[in-house]
């Protein structure tokens, strides 16, 4: 069967509005549609009140996920204040990521069932209270199994400018946590803006077999030769046709299978004689100088 799909660009509009009409004459019916509507006077009211209840009711409950189109951005949450309502299984596994990230974690729940593995956290034993959300939160993750507190959480932070990760349905957030797989430096995070959360982590495990453990390396040792011989300057397209001649050298497989001299051999090929991993201060993983 064909599944139909809202495309709104922003907030749903009803197509439809009254004006009134020269003095003494009935209201008119703007329609906003290729469709010029010819609807007994005494329909037109009762019309626009059905059509703007339509637009609410898709506002609120359906396209808030369609209408976005997120900004995909890394956050420096080093330090920086974030609290987490709720201590399920959902919460906690939020919680273990801010960790990672090195933000200074406040839980807000009466229990925790998965305590992270890793990490020190502030826990407050209880149930959220309103003056939880002070302005030196930078964000918040909603993840409580209590629709009716979410919801209530989220939009006070939200007047407050406060970063909303709102992880349970019916809840509306400004911030989504991508399905994130790492190879050192190397950050491949993947998105369904709220499609399929399950997608995104499928697709980021497919992501990370495409690049393997070697790809911790050879981001650190492109990352040492941008430093060294690329540069900002020299642009986009430089900087890339080096890559590609590295990469297209086999650069990621004698990498994975342990070819140092091999690596200092291409380095030397693509850029220049005196290139190599010692002189990109790196070490040979193989202990090797
Ligand atoms: C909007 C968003 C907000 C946010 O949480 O940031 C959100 C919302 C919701 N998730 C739900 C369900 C599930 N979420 C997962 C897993 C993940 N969810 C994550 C992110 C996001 N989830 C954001 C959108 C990201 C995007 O779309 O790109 C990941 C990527 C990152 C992370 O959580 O850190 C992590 C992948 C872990 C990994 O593999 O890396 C699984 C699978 C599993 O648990 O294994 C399921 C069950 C299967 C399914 O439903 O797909 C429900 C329904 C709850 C219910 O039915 O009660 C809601 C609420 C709703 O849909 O409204
Ligand atoms: N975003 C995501 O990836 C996913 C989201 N969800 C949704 O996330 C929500 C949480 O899911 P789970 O962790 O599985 O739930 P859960 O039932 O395991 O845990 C709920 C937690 O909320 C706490 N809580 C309840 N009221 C509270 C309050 N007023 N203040 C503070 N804490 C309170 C409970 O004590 C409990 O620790 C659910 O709405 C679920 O549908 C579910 C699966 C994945």
């Amino acid at each position: 069967m064909p599944r139909f799909r809202w495309r709104v660009t922003r907030s749903a509009r009803s197509p439809f509005s009254v004006r009134p009409g020269p003095a003494g004459t009935a209201p008119r019916l703007i329609s906003s549609l290729n469709w010029k509507p010819t609807i007994p006077v005494n329909w037109q009211k009762p019309l626009c009140f059905l059509a703007d209840c339509c637009a609410n009711w898709l506002n609120t409950n359906c396209l808030e996920s369609d209408l976005m189109t997120l900004f995909p951005a890394m956050l420096d949450l080093q330090d920086r204040l974030c609290l987490v309502v709720g201590g399920g299984t959902v919460a906690c596994r939020k919680l273990q990521s801010l960790l990672a990230a090195g933000a200074r974690v406040r839980l807000v729940a009466p229990d925790c069932r998965r305590p992270p593995v890793q990490g020190e956290f502030e826990w407050l034993r209880r149930c959220w209270r309103p003056e939880d959300l002070s302005p030196d939160v930078l964000l918040v993750v909603v993840a409580t199994d209590n629709p009716q507190v979410n919801r209530e959480i989220a939009e006070t932070a939200r007047r407050m400018n406060i970063l909303v990760n709102a992880a349970a349905v019916g809840t509306r957030g400004n911030l989504q946590f991508p399905a994130v797989r790492r190879r050192g430096r190397l950050t491949l995070a993947v998105g369904t803006e709220g499609g399929s959360p399950a997608l995104a982590g499928l697709v980021a495990d497919l992501a990370l077999q495409r690049f393997g453990p070697e790809w911790e390396f050879v981001a650190e040792l492109v990352a040492a030769l941008r430093r060294s011989a690329l540069t900002a300057a020299s642009g986009r397209e430089y900087n890339q046709s080096f890559l590609r001649l590295l990469l297209d050298g086999g650069l990621a497989e004698m990498v994975a299978r342990g070819r140092w001299n091999d690596v200092d051999q291409l380095l030397q090929t693509v850029c220049g004689g005196n290139c190599s991993l010692a002189a990109l201060g790196l070490e040979r993983p193989d202990g090797n100088p």
